[in-house]
């Protein structure tokens, strides 16, 4: 038995329509409404028969939805739990796909009061946006955190579970608090060097009025390739996990400062040894099949 009969997505981009065509393969009989508050969304996923139904306001999309998930900027998540509520039903579950938590948990619990609010975080994506970008296997064998608020109902929580584990996704329960921190070391903060270390080269361009990404290779590009993520995305996870990237941001500057010191001192042990583990640590990722070695991995998918 299937956990949920009738799911609505608001929100139709990467995450919004990969959600769409993972129910769409896994669980068929799932009838979908989608909403999105662009219409040139809402008539590209129209075009290309992404849900069932496209509704024009999120409260239309919502009316007999039995689980209602928020695919929007975390910015974005307070309105649109806002403008579902009259249209609610009692007893779907609400849930998002937001990149922080906390402050997505307290939004939605502030607009929604009595709902049964799950939040939930794929960790999964791309850099790319829009819903041409979403493909069916984007949860193949990755996490799904849930961060249940306190008093949450298990029966909501086991539903959900659920949903996630037959889109492919592996499970995890945890404290929004801890979400955030741990994502803030391992998808906030690579993304913020990532988008700054783009803009010191083309600075560097400036100042030295010659070509200089030009003579990028794979190192840079590799290391780089988030940097052509969406900026309200990535401008809400920011400020919604303020605090914990600014912790994490601290933790590594303090790091980086000693790696300048061992090069300013010529201390090229500390060099290496730094290397060493960290380049084992990274290694390891590979070998526990937690890397996206996949050829096809981060291309748009029909
Ligand atoms: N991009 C990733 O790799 C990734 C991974 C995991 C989670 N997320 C999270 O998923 C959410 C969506 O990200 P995405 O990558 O799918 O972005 P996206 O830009 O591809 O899609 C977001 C969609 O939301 C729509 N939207 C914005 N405000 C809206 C509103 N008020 N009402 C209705 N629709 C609205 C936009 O028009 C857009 O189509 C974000 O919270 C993000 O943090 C993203
Ligand atoms: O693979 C990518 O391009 C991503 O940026 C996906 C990624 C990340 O790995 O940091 C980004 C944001 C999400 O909340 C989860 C995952």
């Amino acid at each position: 038995m299937l956990p949920f009969a009738r799911v609505s997505i608001i929100g139709l981009g990467l995450i919004g329509s990969s959600i769409a065509r993972a129910v769409r393969q896994h669980m068929p009989t799932v009838r979908l409404t989608g909403h999105d508050a662009d219409p040139g969304v809402r008539a590209r996923a129209v075009a290309i028969d992404l849900v069932d139904d496209v509704a024009d306001t999120p409260g239309a999309a919502v009316t007999d939805a039995d689980l209602v998930i928020l695919c929007v900027p975390v910015g974005a998540m307070a309105a649109v739990a806002a403008a579902v509520a009259a249209d609610l039903p009692a007893d779907a579950i609400v849930s998002d796909v937001g990149s922080s938590k906390a402050g997505v948990e307290a939004a939605l619990q502030a607009a929604l009061p009595g709902a049964t609010i799950i939040p939930a975080h794929p960790v999964a994506g791309t850099e790319n946006s829009g819903p041409d970008a979403g493909f069916a296997t984007l949860f193949h064998g990755r996490w799904c955190i849930l961060t249940p608020p306190e008093g949450a109902g298990e029966a909501a929580i086991v539903r959900l579970t659920a949903f996630w584990e037959g889109l492919g996704a592996k499970v995890e329960i945890m404290d929004a608090r801890h979400h955030d921190l741990v994502l803030a070391i391992t998808s906030h903060l690579p993304h913020l060097i990532a988008y700054t270390i783009v803009g010191t080269a083309s600075d560097l361009e400036e100042v030295t009025q010659s070509e200089v990404i030009k003579y990028s290779a794979g190192g840079f590009r590799d290391f780089t390739r988030i940097a052509a993520s969406d900026p309200t995305m990535w401008r809400d996870v920011f400020l919604a996990n303020k605090d914990a990237v600014l912790e994490m941001l601290q933790r590594f500057s303090e790091d980086l400062t000693a790696l300048q010191r061992a090069i300013r001192w010529g201390d090229g042990d500390a060099l290496f040894d730094l290397f060493t583990r960290t380049r084992a640590i990274r290694r390891s990722i590979i070998e526990q099949g937690q890397d996206d070695a996949r050829p096809d991995f981060g291309r748009s998918h029909e």
